[in-house]
């Protein structure tokens, strides 16, 4: 038996769709997981099983978040770690993430996971890329099959430690052979490549100051080998394009060449310090970038030349990053920054506030590879928030609510379906008891920062 939701009377409805219709008085009608209308409240059916009533709320396409380290929830304001540079930072965290346990993994994926649902994220990819005592990607899958969200777990991994000019520290550090047996095993289990997938499995060496350009290459042939995408960071700050020119004698995007690493199916994070050279190799190759501003300042690796990168055709989507170098995981709050930030680089008109919402929907769908997300339209998935903008934040500001969600306070969402199922209710998880989770959250936090001492 199919069930249908009604959400009506939407203050805005933003579609995202060929012509970026904004609907006044808008609905969405969803059959299952699936949105089967879309328009003017009065044109579509005025009855389904469940009815919204969306008054006074801007309606969007859920957002979608296209780099993260969920895990690193549990070590955000680290006091060690809180004014470096990316290789500082990384050395003073390594030694307080080799002691993770697999609940850790699982608690703080569920953690982040709920800050991103709660800020209007309702696909996120997670890039976990260490794996001490025990801890599988397996964690992080069963904590988002319990909270809700749609999921793309990035399968990462680190091969090359100090002893073989790497940074990480060995103790840190797999073996390659495990690590392409553990990737095979996880596509094989987890991997969804049909439509409306709520989980999909993601090739993912971290960078490459941890990895060797043999799992580089590997990793790659792999993953077209099963179809499924390849992600890891690149060109992050002018260290990392050191490491790429002394160690490879390349820049990062020659590299990523180099490595087969370069095609609609491979997304970098990053790309702060890509060069003209590489803006136009990943334009011509379709290779996606995933955008993580608040981190980018956070440890003062530049402004990535997203306006530039835009104009020249390039796939671009929004990451918050994980949460020891944002140290916020609030999805529409990066969509600000992402505004203000090219703004401060490149003048007042480099970014709306529209074209922001556009990198974290339609721009997010596009890099993680998917045609099922990101708008709302039929045959899409039924993704879908609600925001209430008669919080203080927009007083004053409904002259265009759409560009005050951007512009003014980051809100939290008052409703947000995934695959058609109502996850957040009047602001609160439908899914998980958030409150315990926090609890326990904070107690492994401590005992995982003790740990270390
Ligand atoms: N922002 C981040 N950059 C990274 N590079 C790398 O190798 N690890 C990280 C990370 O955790 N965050």
């Amino acid at each position: 038996m199919s069930k249908t939701l009604l959400i009506k009377n939407a203050n805005v409805l933003v579609t995202m769709n060929e012509q970026r219709e904004e609907i006044s008085n808008g609905a969405v009608f969803i059959r299952d997981n699936v949105i089967e209308q879309v328009g003017p409240s009065a044109t579509l059916p005025q009855t389904a099983d469940e009815v919204i009533d969306a008054s006074h709320h801007v309606v969007l396409p859920g957002l979608i978040n296209t780099h993260h380290h969920m895990y690193q929830s549990l070590t955000r304001a680290v006091p060690a770690a809180q004014n470096g540079e990316l290789f500082n930072w990384l050395t003073n965290l390594y030694p307080i993430w080799a002691n993770l346990t697999p609940e850790m993994i699982q608690v703080s994926t569920q953690t982040a996971m709920a800050e991103l649902m709660l800020s209007g994220c309702t696909t996120s990819s997670d890039h976990l890329y260490i794996y001490p005592n025990g801890c599988r990607l397996d964690d992080s899958l069963e904590a988002a099959q319990e909270i809700g969200m749609r999921f793309h777990a990035a399968r990462g991994s680190m091969s090359v430690g100090q002893s073989k000019g790497g940074l990480p520290p060995d103790r840190v550090v797999e073996q390659e052979a495990d690590i392409l047996r553990d990737t095979q095993r996880l596509i094989e289990t987890y991997h969804d490549a049909e439509r409306h997938a709520m989980q999909r499995i993601v090739v993912a060496p971290c960078s490459p100051f941890s990895v060797s350009r043999d799992l580089m290459r590997e990793s790659a042939s792999m993953a077209r080998s099963f179809g499924v995408s390849l992600h890891t960071h690149l060109a992050e700050n002018v260290n990392d394009i050191a490491y790429s020119r002394e160690k490879f004698n390349m820049t990062p995007a020659e590299y990523a060449e180099d490595c087969g690493w370069v095609g609609h199916d491979v997304w970098h994070a990053h790309c702060v310090q890509l060069d003209d050279a590489g803006i136009n190799l990943f334009a011509h190759t379709h290779t996606g970038i995933a955008h993580c501003p608040c981190s980018n300042m956070r440890l003062a690796s530049g402004i990535a030349p997203i306006r530039k990168m835009l104009d020249a055709g390039v796939s671009v989507g929004l990451g918050v990053d994980g949460c020891a170098s944002n140290d916020s995981g609030h999805m529409m709050a990066e969509v600000r920054q992402a505004m203000l930030l090219q703004r401060v680089g490149f003048g007042p008109d480099a970014m709306t506030a529209r074209q922001a919402l556009e990198v974290a929907t339609l721009g997010g769908a596009k890099v993680l590879n998917r045609d099922d997300i990101g708008a709302l339209k039929p045959g899409m998935s039924a993704d879908i928030v609600m925001f209430d903008v008669r919080q203080i934040g927009f007083a004053g500001a409904l002259h265009d609510p759409v560009a005050a969600l951007v512009f003014c306070t980051p809100p939290n969402v008052a409703c947000s379906i995934i695959n058609g199922r109502v996850v957040i209710r009047d602001g609160r998880l439908t899914t998980i008891d958030l409150g315990q989770v926090i609890e326990r959250h904070n107690t492994l936090a401590f005992a995982l920062a003790e740990a270390a001492r």
